[in-house]
This record gives structure tokens, C-alpha cells and sequence, in this order.
């Protein structure tokens, strides 16, 4: 029987731990996703698409993933992403991305699959980057999936430096087409996503040459197998790169070119082109060709917030359920969850992810704004964006890794074991500090924003000044931290201005002494890129501020206000001391954050598996219970651990014979041989 209370669904049969934890949380856990997705259209249609596929036996995995090999858990990632998507349009709202992104994370989970980039790396840059003409030829036959595509950037000698990429496309002005090169094996394509097996087609990123001059990098869409038998293109080399720390359920590929020919019309023209005579077409910002990763980067703080939700899930669950040690009471053990350093563990991150998922549907807004706005040919907006979403990316991709480890030792033994589902989900998102640009590159892509603030502000120029960085032009007044969020921001506002001026200063002094800029620039960079995450901290506690301020719903507010707190002090005692350095922090306000940090705790515990209910992953999303099949195990709805972690152990292929080849061909003869 299921009783709803509050929408907790206590169910019969749960572990009692677990059912005593949703009965004292003070809050209604769908009211609370409606806050965490949006609206309570997005979060109810998030319950039925999950019901929905929970009912189709077809979707769910054939066998535990952690236990297949790379080829077949290539095979299955197909398998599913195949027959999703002939259930998809009866599922989802086929033009939204939220559902499609929900609907494959259920089914396919933290493996990746070979279509996963045709949606989020292909169809994308050819919408942003392609004309009317070419969206006509390629874009219908792309969401038809009639062709399957990848975005082929990065290269075995370079990634981050993307003005340096080797592989070039030369105009022909005799046959008007444009010859596609790989010169060395360093300007191999090497990482995309779908390329090495999958793909049929990509957009391939090289250099534009004409007429001996290069005009940096475009983008070009290239057939790269046959339609047909799916053999690769004369003048084409490609294949899959092998295992990754994850996503082995997608082939990450390489790619060379052997002088390939291809259409004039291949080069994405709508912001640039190459004329017949070969003159070239400017687009209206420098970097019109690096928007499609704007776009990936706005949507990175939601993605990760969530990846790191899904680790916490697990963590607070298993947390409730495991009993080891005394506290008061030496009748019965302790839930884990009653330790303080548990709670300091797994809260503190359980904020990070609410705050990052709210930054998230921020930036995306930003993004979206951005796109139509340079759909009627206004770039001035992409500055700003291109800084702050290289900030973003990079502190919650970090932040988010840092939070999925402590949620990994949270669950002591057996979250080192692959049960517990947070290893793959670590290994997926820690990806993330590298794709999409490394984070140092991308922090200091925001400190040359920042620098360049600074100068502004220094020669008088603050109305000059975005209103994302017109705090570097406040005056410096103390704050009474007592007095609530507002001043924690000014505080924060502070911290992260006086380490902007004294990175900008210090490059400075640099270049006046008379090294030259770059290399002075390269002396400074741990400061710039400190002053970078600083600024992006900041940015990500003001979202999360705007998020609560804006909630109407009272029991909701009350509990997230706690989560606040617990983030506006968490963060802040994280880098008091640069506040403590230059005397704006007092070491009385210093002992005030740490006990608003042990009280917020203490407010949250009683909340803590409700928090993380509220983000309402499936037991199938988890890898925690798959119809009859028992994978995955640790984050289970129901608490039953214990005996699932048994089954699941009894399901391990090396438990189908008493007796192993190791030991018969190695082990038994070494032990004979002892004998002797
Ligand atoms: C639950 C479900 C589970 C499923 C999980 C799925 C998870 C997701 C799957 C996806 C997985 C992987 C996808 C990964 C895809 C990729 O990685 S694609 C490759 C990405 N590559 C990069 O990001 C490369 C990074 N490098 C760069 O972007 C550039 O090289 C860099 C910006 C660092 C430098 O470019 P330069 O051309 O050299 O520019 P600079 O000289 O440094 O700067 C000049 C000015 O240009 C401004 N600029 C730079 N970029 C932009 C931009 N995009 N927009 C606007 N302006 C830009 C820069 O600020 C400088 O301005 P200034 O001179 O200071 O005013
Ligand atoms: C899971 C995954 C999926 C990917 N998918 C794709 C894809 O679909 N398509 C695609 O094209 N690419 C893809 N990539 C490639 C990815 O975009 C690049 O690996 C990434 O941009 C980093 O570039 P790099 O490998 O050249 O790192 P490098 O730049 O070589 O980084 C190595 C080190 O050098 C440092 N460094 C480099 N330059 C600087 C600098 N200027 N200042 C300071 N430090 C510097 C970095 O901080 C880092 O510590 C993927 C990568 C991964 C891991």
C-alpha cells in the first residue's frame, strides 16, 4: 500500500529508516520539485515520463552495465537509444530538450550511447551555424536521424588552442571545392564523441585557407562514411580512440583526411561565407564560430547540479538506512546521517547542487536570449556571456567532482564498489572539467574580462562597467554578517573584487618592470584564475539568493532559506581568508559563520532524504532496481540494501562457476608446485 503524505509516498514495505525520515521532513516534496525544474508542468511531466518508461520492459538494460565489456555495452547503449526512439514521440514533447535529456538519462544512464552527440554536438552548430539552404539539405535528415553526426574539433596535438588546429580546408578556386587535410598525425581529429564507429557524418572544425591565407577556424559539414555500407569514404581514416575513465558505451573517435574533397556549399555560411572568386565573407563578431560552445557551457551548471544531485541521492539514502557506531542512545546504532562530519560531507554539496541547478536555468535563459539576438544579427551580448559561462563551467564542474567524491566516502565501503552507481556518474561528470574547454583555459578567458573590468573601473570609467561586474566599483563599507544574505553578497562582492584588482595590479607591475605581456600574464595566472573563481562563486550565490526571494510557497522557502544559509556560510568560511588578510573580516564574524554553518546542519538534517527525494530520480535513473532485475544498488527508494548488495554480488559473472580458469591453469599448478 502506498500512503502519500506531503507526497513522500511512505510506502509499505520501505525500510522503516527511510519511511521515519520522509514522515519528519517539513515539506512536500512535489512542491519542492516544481521549485527545483520549474514549474509543476516540467516536474509532473518528469514523474509521467518516468512512470511511462518504467512500463516498457524494452528500455529498461538486459544485464548489470558495470558487468558487460566495451563492445557490448556499445551494443546495449544502442540497443536502448534505438528503441527509444521509436517510443520518443509518444513519450516526450519532441521540441523539448529538457524532456529528451530526462527521458535518455533514464534509460541509458551515465554510459553515453552513440546518438548522444548528433542531438547536443551536431544538430546544434549546424542550426546556429547553417543557412536556410543548409539547414533545407541536412537539418530535416538529421532529426529524422536519416544520418548520424558528431562535432569534430579537438585534435591529438591540440584542443584548448583552437587558433592552432592543423587540419585545413584549402579553397579550390579551379573546382570551387574545399580540400580537407590532415598534414601530421598530430592534426588527427581525436575525442569526438560518435565519431569513431557511429557517425556518418560531422561537422569538422579546421583551418580556412585561401588563396594561402588562414582565416582560422570554420566549420564544415563532411560526409565521412557511406550511406550505405557505412565503410568509410575514400580519403578517410577513422576509428574509435578506446577505453575512458567513462561514457564507454559511446565511441570517441578519431579522424584524418587525405586531400577530401567537398562542396563549396559545405562551409557553414550563415554569419560567414566563401564566394565563388574566393573572397572571403566576415561573419559580424571574431568569434562567431566558437558560439555552438557557448551554448554547450550555458547548459553545464544544470547538467552537473544534477549529476551531482543523483550521487547525493544515493549518499542521504544509503546514509538513513546504514547503522554503525553510538551516539546517546547505546541500545541501537546510529544512522551514519545523526554523525556531524556526515551531514558536513553531504549537505553542504546537497546546497551546491540546488544552487547550480538554479544558476543553470539562469545562464540558460542568457543563452537563449544571446541566440535570438544574434539571430537578428546583434553580437554585442556574447562578450559577456562567452566570460561568464567559462566561469561557470568550470567552478561547478570542479565544485561538482569534488562533491560526487565526498558522496563516493560517504558511502564508507560499498561506495567504492560499482553497485553504488557513483563511480560512473564521477567518472561522467569529472569529464566535464575538461570537455568543453579545460578549466584553467576557460578561467582565464573570464580573468581577461575581469582584468579588463578592473582597468575600467581604475581610470574612472565604472558607468563603463556590465552589471555583472559593477561591483568592482563599490566602496569598500564593512558588513554586519547578522544582518543576512544581503551581506554575506557584499562581503563576497569584496572578497572577490580585491583579488581581481590585486591579479590586475600585479600584471601590471609585471609589464611596467618590463616583461613582456604574455609572459607576465602566464607569472600571474594562479591569481587571475583564483580572482575567476571568486567571481563566479559570487555570481552563483546571488542566483541562488534570486531563486529563494522569488518562492512563494512558505514551508518550501523556509527549507530552502536553510539551504541558503548553509551555502552562503559554507562558502564564505571557504575563503575567509581573504577577507581575514586584509582586516574586512573580523575573527568574531569569522566564529559567527562557522556556528550559522553547525546550526544550518542541525535545521537541514531532519529534511536532508526529502531534499534529495525532491529531485525525484527514478530507481531506474539510479541503476538502483530494474523491473526484476537487480543492478545497481546502494540509492534505492525502498532502503533495501543489504540483500540486493547480496544479489547483486551473486550476479557477478565471475560467481557462474565454483571454480576459475585463473585457478585451474595458474593458481592450482603454482600451489602443486609449492609442494614438491
Ligand atoms: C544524465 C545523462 C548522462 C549523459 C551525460 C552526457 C554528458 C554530456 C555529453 C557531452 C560530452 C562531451 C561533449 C564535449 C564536446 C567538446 O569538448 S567539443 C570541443 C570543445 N573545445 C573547446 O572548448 C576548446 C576551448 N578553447 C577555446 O574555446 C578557445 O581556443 C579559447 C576561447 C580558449 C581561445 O580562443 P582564441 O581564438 O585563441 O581567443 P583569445 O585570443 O584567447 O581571445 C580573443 C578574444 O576572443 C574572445 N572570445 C573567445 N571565445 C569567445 C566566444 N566563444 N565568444 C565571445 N568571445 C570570445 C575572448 O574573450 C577574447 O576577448 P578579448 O580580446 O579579451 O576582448
Ligand atoms: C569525455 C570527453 C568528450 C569529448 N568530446 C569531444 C567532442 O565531442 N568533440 C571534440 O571536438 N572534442 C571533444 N573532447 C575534447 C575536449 O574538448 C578537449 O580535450 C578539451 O578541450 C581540452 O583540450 P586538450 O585535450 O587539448 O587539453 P590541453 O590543452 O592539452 O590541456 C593539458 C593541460 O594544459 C593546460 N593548458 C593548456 N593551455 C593552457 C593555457 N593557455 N594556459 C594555461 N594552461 C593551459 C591545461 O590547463 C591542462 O592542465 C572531449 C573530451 C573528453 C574528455
Amino acid at each position: 500500500m502506498t500512503m502519500v503524505f506531503l507526497n513522500k509516498e511512505i510506502r509499505d514495505g520501505d525500510n522503516p529508516d527511510l519511511t521515519e525520515e520522509r514522515k519528519t521532513a517539513t515539506f512536500d516534496t512535489n512542491k519542492m520539485a516544481e521549485v527545483i525544474y520549474g514549474s509543476e508542468k516540467l516536474a509532473r511531466r518528469r514523474r509521467e515520463i518516468s512512470q511511462a518508461v518504467s512500463l516498457i520492459p524494452e528500455l529498461a538494460d538486459s544485464k548489470p552495465l558495470p558487468f558487460l565489456s566495451r563492445n557490448e555495452k556499445i551494443l546495449e547503449s544502442t540497443r536502448k537509444v534505438t528503441a527509444l526512439n521509436e517510443h520518443l514521440p509518444r513519450l516526450i514533447n519532441m521540441n523539448d530538450e529538457d524532456e529528451a535529456w530526462h527521458i535518455h538519462s533514464e534509460v541509458i544512464g551515465f554510459e553515453g550511447n552513440p546518438l548522444a552527440l548528433h542531438h547536443s554536438l551536431f544538430i546544434p552548430p549546424l542550426v546556429i551555424q547553417g543557412s536556410d539552404e543548409q539547414h533545407e539539405k541536412w537539418l530535416g535528415r538529421a532529426k529524422r536521424r536519416e544520418i548520424i553526426g558528431c562535432y569534430a574539433q579537438t585534435e591529438l596535438g591540440h584542443g584548448s588552442n583552437i587558433r592552432k588546429l592543423e587540419t585545413t580546408a584549402t579553397y579550390s578556386l579551379s573546382t570551387q571545392e574545399f580540400i580537407l587535410h590532415t598534414p601530421t598525425i598530430n592534426a588527427l581529429k581525436w575525442w569526438p564523441g560518435a565519431l569513431g564507429k557511429s557517425s556518418n557524418h560531422a561537422v569538422v572544425v579546421a583551418s580556412l585557407i585561401i588563396k594561402e591565407q588562414n582565416y582560422g577556424p570554420h566549420l564544415f559539414m563532411v560526409q565521412i562514411r557511406d550511406e550505405q555500407s557505412h565503410e568509410p569514404l575514400p580519403g578517410i581514416a577513422v576509428g574509435d580512440i578506446g577505453p575512458k575513465m567513462a561514457f564507454n558505451g559511446a565511441d570517441n573517435g578519431f579522424l584524418g583526411f587525405n586531400n577530401f574533397r567537398i562542396p563549396r556549399g559545405n562551409l557553414l555560411n550563415r554569419h560567414c561565407n566563401v564566394e565563388v572568386d574566393g573572397t572571403y565573407v566576415r561573419p559580424p563578431h571574431d568569434k562567431m564560430n566558437y558560439a555552438g560552445m557557448i551554448r554547450v557551457r550555458s547548459r553545464m551548471a544544470a547538467e552537473q547540479g544534477t549529476f551531482m544531485a543523483q550521487a547525493l541521492t544515493i549518499a542521504v539514502r544509503y546514509s538513513a538506512v546504514r547503522r554503525q557506531g553510538f551516539l546517546e542512545n547505546k541500545s541501537q546504532e546510529v544512522k551514519v546521517l545523526d554523525y556531524q562530519t556526515q551531514q558536513h560531507r553531504l549537505f553542504p554539496a546537497i546546497a551546491r547542487s540546488y544552487a547550480f541547478i538554479f544558476c543553470g536555468f539562469e545562464t540558460i535563459q542568457k543563452y537563449e536570449t544571446l541566440q535570438n539576438e544574434m539571430n537578428s544579427g546583434n553580437v554585442s551580448l556574447m562578450a559577456d556571456l562567452h566570460a561568464l559561462t567559462s566561469g561557470i563551467k568550470s567552478v561547478v564542474t570542479y565544485q561538482t567532482g569534488e562533491g560526487i567524491e565526498q558522496a563516493r566516502m560517504a558511502c564508507g565501503g560499498h561506495g567504492y564498489s560499482m553497485a553504488s552507481y557513483i563511480s560512473e556518474i564521477y567518472g561522467c561528470a569529472i569529464g566535464g572539467c575538461t570537455y568543453e574547454g579545460e578549466n584553467m583555459v576557460m578561467l582565464l578567458q573570464l580573468a581577461r574580462y575581469l582584468v579588463k573590468s578592473v582597468e575600467l573601473a581604475m581610470r574612472g570609467k565604472p558607468g563603463d562597467l556590465g552589471p555583472m561586474v559593477a561591483y568592482l566599483a563599490y566602496p569598500d563599507i564593512k558588513v554586519d554578517l547578522v544582518t543576512g544574505p544581503e551581506a554575506y553578497v557584499k562581503m563576497f562582492q569584496h572578497i572577490s573584487k580585491r583579488q581581481s584588482i590585486k591579479a590586475t595590479e600585479k600584471f601590471h607591475r609585471k609589464m611596467e618592470s618590463g616583461v613582456s605581456r604574455d609572459e607576465a600574464w602566464n607569472q600571474c595566472a594562479v591569481e587571475l584564475t583564483r580572482a575567476s573563481r571568486l567571481h563566479t562563486r559570487l555570481y552563483i550565490i546571488e542566483t541562488f539568493i534570486r531563486r529563494v526571494d522569488s518562492i512563494e510557497d512558505l514551508s518550501i522557502k523556509m527549507v530552502l532559506t536553510d539551504l541558503m544559509n548553509l551555502h552562503l556560510n559554507y562558502e564564505l568560511l571557504d575563503v575567509a581568508s581573504y577577507a581575514l588578510e586584509d582586516g574586512f573580516m573580523s575573527s568574531t564574524q569569522m566564529g559567527f559563520i562557522k556556528n550559522q554553518l553547525y546550526s544550518s546542519l542541525e535545521k537541514i538534517r531532519p529534511n536532508a532524504v526529502s531534499l534529495v527525494d525532491s529531485f525525484q530520480f527514478s530507481d531506474l535513473q539510479l541503476r538502483s532496481n530494474l523491473l526484476n532485475f537487480l543492478f545497481q544498488v546502494l540509492g534505492r527508494r525502498d532502503g533495501h540494501v543489504y540483500q540486493n548488495l547480496f544479489e547483486w554480488a551473486k550476479s557477478s559473472p565471475l560467481n557462474q562457476t565454483e571454480v576459475l580458469p585463473s585457478v585451474t591453469q595458474y593458481l592450482k599448478p603454482m600451489m602443486e608446485k609449492a609442494k614438491l
